[in-house]
Parts: C-alpha cells; structure tokens; sequence
C-alpha cells in the first residue's frame, strides 16, 4: 500500500510539471482510456491532469484498499456508519418490493413499500382535492417546512422535472421555507390563505431549531385565524420524521404521519417519504420512476469492475485531485437550466459527507479529503467566476454537465422549438469550448509575444458528464450516482461519510448565543469578538426602543 502512495505521489510531481495538452499529445489514445458509459450517462475524463500509469496506480489503490469489501459492506446492511453504530441503507429505499437482499433486515424493502403506500393515500387524496382545511375548503398551497437534507433532494427533483408536463399544474402550488430567520415564511403567510394551505414539517430528528421555529411562525398564523390549535394541527399540519414519538408529542394526527427511519442519513433521504413534495407534484407513478432510476443505478454500481463503474471513476478522479494534486476546488457547472440547484444538492452531498479530517477508526487521515464543492448554471457562471477559472492563480476542477436531446425530433409542438432547439446546440457549444479552452488555453500560449493579460494559461482539468435526456428515470440514476461516488470517495479515504458531527457544536453554540443577545450577564461566556457582536444587537435594538 504504502508504496502505491509513494508512487501516486511521484506521478504527482510530475503531474504538476506537464501541460494537459501534453498528454494528449503523448500518443496514447486517452478517449479510449479516459472515456466510460452506462445507460443514458458518458463521461469523458481525457482532460484530467492523469496519465495512463497514474490511472492504474489509482486502480491499484481501489483493490489494495479492498473497496469492494466496503461495498459489499453497504449493501449487506452492514453497520458502516461506525460513529453511530448503524447500517446506511438508502439504497434500501429504492428497490422494487420483490427485492430479498438484506438478510439481516428482511423486512425493510416490505417496510418501505408499506410506507410508499401510506404516501400514495397522502398524495391522492391531495392530488384530488379532497384535502379539506379547517373552514372545509380544498388546499391549493402546500409548504414544505425543512431544511438541509430534507429540503434540498425534494427541491432539486420538484425543480427539475418541470418541463415533464404531468405535474398537477397551478391547481396547487408548492412552495419550500428553509431559512431560519423568518424571510420565507414571512413572505409567503402574507400571501396564502390559511383555510387552504397545508404544511408538511419534514425533519429526521423533528427537532430541528430551523425548521420549528418556521412551524411555531406557521402555526400561530394558522391559529389567529382557525381559532383552534387543534383545528390547525389536524387540518394543516403532516409530518414526516424518523420520529414517530415526536410527532406524536407535537401533535401530528396519526392518519397524517409518514415515517421513515434512523438507517437513512438525511443527505441521502429523498428517495423516502422526504420526497412527498416530489410525489404531490408529479404523482406517484413518476415518484417511482424516479426510484426504478436509483435503483438502475445501484445495480450498476454493485456489478461493474472500478474501470467500467461511473461513480468509481468520478470518485477516483476526484480523490486524485484532492489529495495527490491538492486541488481543494471542484466546480459543479450544469448545462441545463433545470439541473440549477444539483451543484448545491451535491455541496450538502459531498461535503457533508466527506468534509472529515479523522478516519473510521479515529485516526487522522493521512491525505487532504473533499473539495470546496460549488456551482452554478455553467451559462450563467460564464459571466460571473469564469474569468478566475480562465486566469486566476487558483487550481479548480471542473464538472460540465450537459443533457443532449431536449427540445428534439418534435419533442414540443410550440412555434418557438425549432428556436429552442437552436438554444440548447448553444449550450451544448459553450459547454464543450468551456472545457476546452480551460484543458488546452489559447493557441498562442507558447509565443512570448501576446499580450499577458490576454493569455489563457489552460491547464485547468475538468471531467464531462454527459446525459441522453432528463427523465425522472434518468434523474433518479444521476442522483444515485452521486452517492455512490461519495461513499468510494469516502472509502477511499477510509472516513464515515453517513455522520456530521461537525455541525452539532454550532448547533449548541447558538442556543447559547441566543440566550446570550437577550441576557447581557451571559455574553462573558463568549469570546470578546462575539462579545462585542452581541453587544452591538442590543444597542441597536436600545436606540430603536427610545425612539419609538
Ligand atoms: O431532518 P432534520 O433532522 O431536521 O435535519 C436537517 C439537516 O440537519 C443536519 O442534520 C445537519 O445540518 C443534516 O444532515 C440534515 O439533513
């Protein structure tokens, strides 16, 4: 092992001496050696900074570190979340009720099916109109109250899957509230009408400060107006939680109780009855198309060698980059308006995950671990950071993104599609010069004589991925290519990726802090900057006391 890293270390150094436009020029075929599809998705990973023997020394890392054993770990039900002493069994979630797999968990799949039952009584009866609020009309508004890992997978799919036509239209409008300071939900309440909107408060723990104080802002408004907090509790309010106690104790009537359970991390929970938003919007048939596409995606990774495997190409490319190359960037550039929100979906994915210094068995792990993961609408980023990725100092790997067929063959009957198709060639053309120009820099990079502040250094390695068409199928397979990406990447630096404990002291800290802007006595608990930001809170709140 140690000498697999001590010779990834010295491609490393020779790595960061060469051009990537030398290693095209190298002779070796690197479209065939650095190219790979499955299905609807081909990648081309040629302008990584990686050579042929650089590659099979990653190889040789994934057998020598036995990531097939973590793999066949995952999908056995195996505790792989150490921290916490639990399996990680997403996958579980999206196999077809016929699947026997999981000897120790037998009855999960019959589980999980009886609650996408459960779901499908929701969503119809919403779908339907039959929902009735507690004045006895039909609810048009529905807010979905969470935040991190239960808002941003249902966001990315509701958002997504627009253009897909079965969606119930205007008839009743969805709408997400995350942000804990209130500017959400104020700005909606002024707007819905309470005797017709429903609030789904989608939390794992159901004890999230976010979310609830979001509930608290929903449920003093709906009962100003109900004049019963129970009326408002039954009619408005479902739950979905791991918690089934906890709902009880807030209050969420039984029949509007979804659950799903501790084994499902929340990053990766979309595929559970998180994703009730999705199913309200498009049903359930494309809900479980969207599953069938997870599902495709696992087979793929459970049976494929390392070379043919798409999460385990991205993922080595990835560990190449962080930790023998130090790049710490990683751009997500999507190609395709309706995949806007991925790059943040992935940088709660990956970083969540990944974002850890201490290996499983509490070490510190010996190579630098996930990027900065960021993003934004390639086109839209074209005019915004670009130029920092085109001539900036800093290294930054970069992920196109780019769906082909939209908009073809008759595909829209507007009089605009033949204009529309036009527009995705466009994007298409950006997309591919983007990569190009950033790999291989200007054709003048060896002359001297051209002006230094119009020159393209190049050399910025990016992989792209791209996809036949967007379908909920195809969605759900893109989505759960991620995550296996992240749990190789995860193997491959030897962390748990299914806990986050790094956000639970900040989480502590502002419950302090929050009892520390109201009592002035707590603020020396608190450092002296903190002190002084505290302190500026209440002088300000002070002076808009004695002018009123
Ligand atoms: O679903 P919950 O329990 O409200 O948690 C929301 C999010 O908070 C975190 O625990 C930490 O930020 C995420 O992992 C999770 O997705």
């Amino acid at each position: 092992m140690e000498k697999i890293i001590e010779a990834l270390k010295e491609e490393a150094i020779l790595a960061r001496k060469r051009s990537i436009k030398s290693l095209f020029n190298s002779g070796a075929d690197r479209i065939d050696l650095f190219t790979a599809e499955h299905g609807s998705f081909k990648i081309d990973y040629s302008k990584q900074n990686i050579s042929s023997q650089g590659w099979s020394l990653l190889l040789d890392y994934y057998y020598k570190s036995k990531i097939d054993h973590k793999i066949h770990a995952l999908f056995s039900g195996k505790p792989v979340n150490v921290t916490e002493n639990r399996p990680a069994l997403h996958f579980a979630l999206r196999a077809p009720k016929d699947v026997r797999s999981l000897p120790k968990h037998s009855s999960i799949v019959a589980d999980v099916h009886d609650e996408l039952e459960a779901m499908a009584l929701i969503v119809r009866k919403i779908r339907k109109r039959k929902w009735r609020g507690y004045s006895g009309k039909a609810i048009t508004n529905i807010v979905s109250l969470g935040v991190g890992g239960s808002e941003l997978g249902p966001l990315l799919v509701c958002d997504a899957l627009q253009e897909i036509g079965s969606s119930i239209g205007d008839s009743i409008k969805l709408h997400f509230v995350s942000s804990m300071d209130g500017t959400q939900i104020s700005q909606l309440l002024e707007v819905l009408d309470p005797e017709r909107t429903l609030f789904i408060i989608s939390s794992k723990s159901f004890t999230t400060v976010d979310t609830f104080y979001n509930v608290n802002t929903a449920l003093k408004w709906l009962t100003s107006y109900s004049g019963s907090i129970e009326l408002a509790k039954n009619h408005h309010f479902i739950g979905v939680s791991a918690s089934q106690e906890k709902m009880e104790a807030w209050g969420i009537r039984k029949e509007n109780q979804l659950i799903f359970w501790n084994w499902v991390g929340g990053r990766f929970s979309l595929w559970s009855t998180i994703g009730l938003p999705i199913a309200i919007k498009y049903g359930m048939d494309v809900f479980y198309e969207l599953l069938e596409g997870g599902y495709e995606m696992d087979f793929h990774f459970k049976n494929s060698t390392p070379e043919s495997c798409l999460p385990t190409v991205l993922a080595l490319i990835s560990f190449w980059n962080s930790s023998f190359l130090e790049i710490s960037a990683n751009a997500v550039l999507p190609y395709d308006g309706r995949l806007k929100l991925l790059p943040n979906y992935l940088s709660q994915l990956e970083m969540e995950s990944n974002g850890k210094a201490v290996s499983v068995n509490g070490t510190e792990v010996r190579f630098k671990t996930s990027p900065i993961i960021w993003g934004e609408l390639g086109p839209n980023a074209q005019h915004a950071f670009y130029q920092l990725l085109h001539q900036g100092t800093q290294d930054v790997s970069c992920d196109f993104i780019s769906t082909v067929k939209r908009y073809h063959n008759g595909a829209r009957p507007d009089v605009e599609a033949d204009f529309l198709y036009q527009q995705q060639s466009l994007s298409l053309a950006n997309c591919f010069a983007q990569s190009s120009v950033l790999a291989f820099g200007d054709i003048f990079a060896e002359k001297e004589e051209i002006n230094p502040h119009k020159r393209y250094r190049g050399n910025q390695p990016s992989t792209t991925l791209l996809i036949e068409e967007l379908t909920p199928r195809i969605l759900g397979s893109l989505i759960a290519l991620y995550e296996h990406k992240t749990y190789v990447l995860s193997c491959l630096w030897d962390i748990n990726p299914f806990d986050q404990w790094g956000v639970e002291l900040g989480k502590s800290i502002s419950e302090e802090a929050l009892r520390a802007i109201h009592e002035p006595n707590y603020r020396n608990k608190f450092d002296d900057s903190t002190k002084w930001l505290l302190t500026q809170v209440s002088d300000w709140s002070s002076k808009d006391d004695t002018n009123k």
